[in-house]
């Protein structure tokens, strides 16, 4: 048995079964593909993308070909990548040699040449129809080539349409339920499945069901969640898939979303991140009007800030947006620091935050008066009038351990949090200690808007959100959102900001306001 080596793989032959072998001479001339190499590597993809294999008695008597025709010196790495995590994420025989790596390459274009002939078969031998075939079959899978492999769960199996439908189908029956799947559709995180309950009575038992349906299913702390379908006696079942299957969440996502959103200067829309299925999740942060972010440590608080602060500076110019920054961290908004947008210098301590916050309390009050003067009540009747007010929003990082230092700091938090929404002026507050101490009376009762992200126990999920379900998140951004008070908390998946993002999005803000600087000389020069 050799050691796996490109060098060994590139001067070596491949080949497949004698069935599979007489497919692919067929597909060559039915797809109008001039080599056996074209079809093989066809093949070899449409079966990665799929889960462990079932048939393991496969012959080797198809006919060799050398690898130089079936891979490139560019992609072999590419696809030694995927045969090998393949294998990984699917619990199948472990490639880590030449001979595995042949073996694993033969069963591979076996099933692969196999479905691609029934999917050339229920094309009716429409070239046209067959790519839309695999397509939609795309659609279908499982992202398990996009999701990280983890160590712990590696050997977790992503399970194919048909049996994710039957395994949940059978966790179903031992909770007592009775359903049809209908659908599914994978998220970046959970798959989601149409459940059709012919007996609408059974609506009860799944929903009382759900913590055993979560054991049935094997996900430990987390659980599905359900939510209304949209045909007659449907719901919508969310089950949590493991780490090894999830498709990140990252800054491209973000710039798309950007890039659909027009900017509107009188709305401050935040994107976290996106929703269960992976379409963008926003929401407005000036109607809101306050947020408090709640989750235990290394659940993603301040990734999701990072992410609330880049939507609003990568949207409104900082003419119209400032930003008031405390962050007694003093690691997490240093990166700020210097940019046209900062209302003030970062705060870092309780008492330069202290001092902010007096200072944001007068420029309430003075707001105030400038609206009483023209003859308005509010920053969006002021702008109107041209009464050039700048937004500002206030995010405070670990605002509970400032209180706990500084009783003061609260006082200045309640003020602005009972009458800052029509000055203008907003407050996201951010803590991993969601306790009835820190979160309670006026406080609470003033930032309506919360996000929860994990937290270790039902009680912190009920005082974010007043309601237990945070407890079962996934962690690592898997968040509960709710924008307005008495909704039902969305779910949401943020989007992963790295600092080199945050960086990219400031060095952009510099240069556009160069380019206006520039263009505006121009024009008055
Ligand atoms: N949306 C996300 N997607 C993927 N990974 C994430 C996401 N958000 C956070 N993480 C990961 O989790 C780690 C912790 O995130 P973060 O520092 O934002 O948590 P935190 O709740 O602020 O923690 P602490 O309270 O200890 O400061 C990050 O280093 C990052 O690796």
């Amino acid at each position: 048995m050799s050691k796996l080596s490109l060098q060994q793989i590139m001067i070596s032959r491949f080949r497949t079964s004698a069935e599979a072998d007489s497919i692919t001479v067929a597909l060559m001339s039915k797809l109008g593909l001039s080599t056996k190499a074209n079809v093989a590597r066809l093949a070899i993809g449409r079966s990665l993308a799929l889960g462990a294999f079932t048939d393991n008695g496969i012959d080797s008597k198809g006919l060799e070909i050398p690898a130089s025709v079936l891979f490139t010196q560019e992609d072999v790495k590419v696809w030694v990548g995927l045969v090998v995590t393949h294998s990984m994420t699917h619990g199948g025989d472990v490639v880590n040699s030449m001979d595995t790596f042949r073996v694993a390459v033969r069963k591979h274009w076996h099933r692969g040449a196999q479905l691609l002939l029934e999917d050339w078969d229920g094309s009716s031998g429409n070239f046209e129809k067959f790519l839309e075939t695999l397509v939609i079959r795309r659609a279908d899978l499982p992202d398990v080539a996009a999701g990280r492999v983890s160590k712990k769960d590696s050997l977790v199996k992503v399970e194919e349409p048909q049996n994710a439908s039957a395994i949940l189908l059978k966790s179903l029956a031992e909770i007592g339920v009775i359903a049809e799947i209908k659908g599914l559709i994978h998220g970046p995180r959970v798959t989601r499945y149409k459940v059709f309950l012919p007996d609408i009575n059974q609506l009860d038992k799944l929903r009382k069901g759900l913590e055993r349906l979560g054991l049935a299913l094997n996900l430990q702390q987390a659980q599905p969640t359900l939510s209304p379908g949209n045909e007659a006696k449907t719901v919508s079942l969310d089950v949590p898939r493991p780490q090894s299957t999830w498709t990140p969440v990252g800054f491209a996502q973000f710039r798309s979303w950007l890039a659909a959103t027009p900017s509107n200067g009188d709305q401050l829309i935040v994107y976290p991140g996106v929703d269960v299925l992976g379409k963008p999740y926003s929401f407005d942060l000036a109607t809101a009007p306050h947020l408090l972010v709640g989750g235990t440590t290394g659940s993603g608080k301040s990734n999701c800030l990072h992410a609330l602060i880049l939507s609003l500076l990568s949207r409104i110019p900082s003419t119209v947006l400032k930003l008031a920054l405390i962050d007694p961290k003093q690691v997490e908004f240093s990166v700020y620091q210097g940019s046209d947008y900062l209302y003030r210098e970062v705060s870092t301590d309780a008492s330069s935050a202290r001092e902010l916050l007096l200072e944001l309390v007068a420029e309430m009050e003075a707001r105030y008066h400038k609206f009483m003067t023209a003859g308005v009540s509010n920053i969006l009747e002021a702008r109107r009038k041209q009464v050039d007010l700048p937004y500002i929003v206030v995010f405070i990082e670990e605002f509970a351990d400032l209180i706990f230092v500084d009783k003061g700091i609260e006082d200045q938090i309640v003020r602005l949090a009972q009458k800052a929404r029509a000055a203008g002026i907003h407050l996201v507050l951010a803590t991993q200690r969601p306790d009835a101490k820190t979160f309670s009376g006026l406080i609470r009762s003033n930032i309506p808007a919360r996000i929860a992200l994990t937290v270790q126990k039902s009680t912190e999920s009920k005082i974010i959100l007043d309601e237990s379900g945070a407890e079962t998140l996934l962690g690592l951004g898997d968040m509960l959102v709710k924008a307005k008070p008495g909704s039902q908390p969305e779910r949401s998946h943020g989007v992963r900001i790295e600092r080199a993002d945050i960086e990219a999005v400031l060095k952009e803000n510099r240069q556009s306001d160069v380019l206006h600087t520039i263009s505006g000389r121009r024009r008055t020069g």
